[in-house]
């Protein structure tokens, strides 16, 4: 009998996946893998597939089956493409999924694991936002496990030891403040896609490079930190640190406040959801304390990140705004990395779609991708209008 634990990765061709691919050929004494998925990069997801000896590889545009299963030719490991493929590959019976696609394409996927009782390593903020109430349930109902990747997360999943609400005064999230922390809002009228791009501390996808120079990705953590964690909306505060080295804290009613710390490096946090409870060996640069010399922590501006003051609006109301902040985030994102929008419209046209759509009492999952498409229609127009 086998006593390795197996993998599933979805979105195993981005940067969480490749890091997550790192940490599993480090300790492939104690993980083997099961299915891995990407969404059109089939030469990268069938070089992982072959070096991690995957049973099964997803590739979710339909149309690239032909070309995946060229590329797997000879290998033994089945090809599979689009949704359906998805699903299936969250139902085989691994021990752990890491949820690593991009926004709300995730959640099917996710959904699945969840249903079978799976160990869920969480990356996919997105999926939380946009339909945070009925995951959980879901969870509660199917016996699943909830790890949190994103970094913030985890420092305060690490930090919270299951004490119950009443010790804990407040979460602390900690935000770098982006490339533009210290911008003034003319200047950051004609941002660029590179320089949105580029992050001061952490090398990350597309989208999320993107939220994190708009703050929009605080927005979404903030809403994120409220459905795994048990306090209420305004005990979680948000705490600019630009070293990104303090990864979030908790202060109980007692004074203390526990901090999680660790080099901006995606493995620690991939690497405690693999291993949790235990902990395993990773090779990541260790904080030297006298080098960095000091850490500094700022209040954050909603006047120039309009997207906290969005995201803290949207958890209040409840109900589908997050859902609609969510999705409008998500086209808007996309129409600025096509420069098709100036940066400071991201988070105007998030504004405008959630003024124009409102909240509505959120019922099930239906309406949830309902009311998804339905904002991506919104914000197309918007854009278009721009
Ligand atoms: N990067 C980071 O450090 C952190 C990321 N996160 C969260 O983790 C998630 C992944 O982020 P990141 O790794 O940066 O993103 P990337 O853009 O680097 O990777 C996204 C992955 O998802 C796949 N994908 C994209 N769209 C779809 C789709 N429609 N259907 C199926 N698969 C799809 C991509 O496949 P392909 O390559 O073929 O396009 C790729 O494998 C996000 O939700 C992000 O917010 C959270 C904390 C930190
Ligand atoms: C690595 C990670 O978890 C990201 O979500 C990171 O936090 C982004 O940095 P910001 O604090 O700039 O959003
Ligand atoms: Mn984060």
């Amino acid at each position: 009998m086998s006593l390795k634990k197996s993998v599933s990765v979805f979105g195993v061709t981005g940067s969480i996946g490749t890091s997550t691919v790192d940490i599993l050929k480090s300790h492939a004494d104690k993980y083997s893998v099961d299915a891995v998925t990407a969404h059109r990069n089939v030469e990268a997801l069938a070089q992982i597939a072959r070096d991690l000896s995957a049973k099964f590889a997803v590739i979710g545009d339909p149309d690239l089956y032909d070309e995946l299963c060229d590329a797997l030719a000879g290998s033994g490991i089945e090809a599979g493409a689009g949704e359906s493929a998805l699903i299936d590959a969250a139902q085989r019976p691994s021990d752990i999924v890491i949820a690593a696609i991009v926004g709300a394409a995730g959640l099917k996927p996710t959904l699945a694991a969840i249903r079978r009782g799976a160990r869920v390593g969480l990356a996919n903020k997105e999926t939380l936002v946009c339909a945070g109430a009925l995951m959980t349930a879901e969870v509660a109902q199917h016996g699943a496990t909830l790890i949190p990747v994103d970094s913030e997360h985890s420092a305060i999943f690490q930090v919270l030891e299951d004490r119950p609400e009443h010790q804990v005064d407040r979460i602390l999230l900690t935000a770098s403040g982006g490339p533009f922390r210290e911008w003034s809002l003319d200047n950051m009228k004609s941002v660029t896609r590179a320089q949105a791009l580029a992050h001061p501390n952490w090398d990350m996808g597309a989208k999320i490079s993107i939220d994190s120079a708009t703050m929009m990705n605080k927005g979404l953590e903030l809403i994120e930190a409220w459905h795994l964690f048990p306090v209420p909306e305004d005990k979680i505060e948000i705490v600019v640190h630009p070293q990104s080295v303090v990864h979030s804290m908790v202060e109980y009613c007692d004074g203390s406040v526990l901090a999680q710390l660790g080099s901006p490096d995606m493995r620690t946090p991939i690497a405690y959801a693999l291993a949790w409870p235990e902990r395993i060996k990773v090779d990541v640069p260790r904080l030297d304390f006298a080098t960095i010399g000091g850490l500094n922590f700022q209040q954050p501006d909603t006047e120039r990140f309009p997207a906290l003051r969005l995201a803290r609006q949207a958890l209040q109301e409840g109900g589908t705004l997050p859902t609609v902040l969510n999705g409008a985030n998500e086209v808007a994102v996309e129409a600025f990395l096509r420069d098709q929008i100036g940066f400071l419209d991201v988070a105007g046209i998030v504004e405008t779609v959630m003024n124009k759509i409102g909240s509505h009492r959120l019922t099930d999952l239906d309406q949830v991708f309902e009311t998804d498409a339905m904002v991506r229609r919104e914000t197309a127009a918007c854009i278009a209008a721009v």
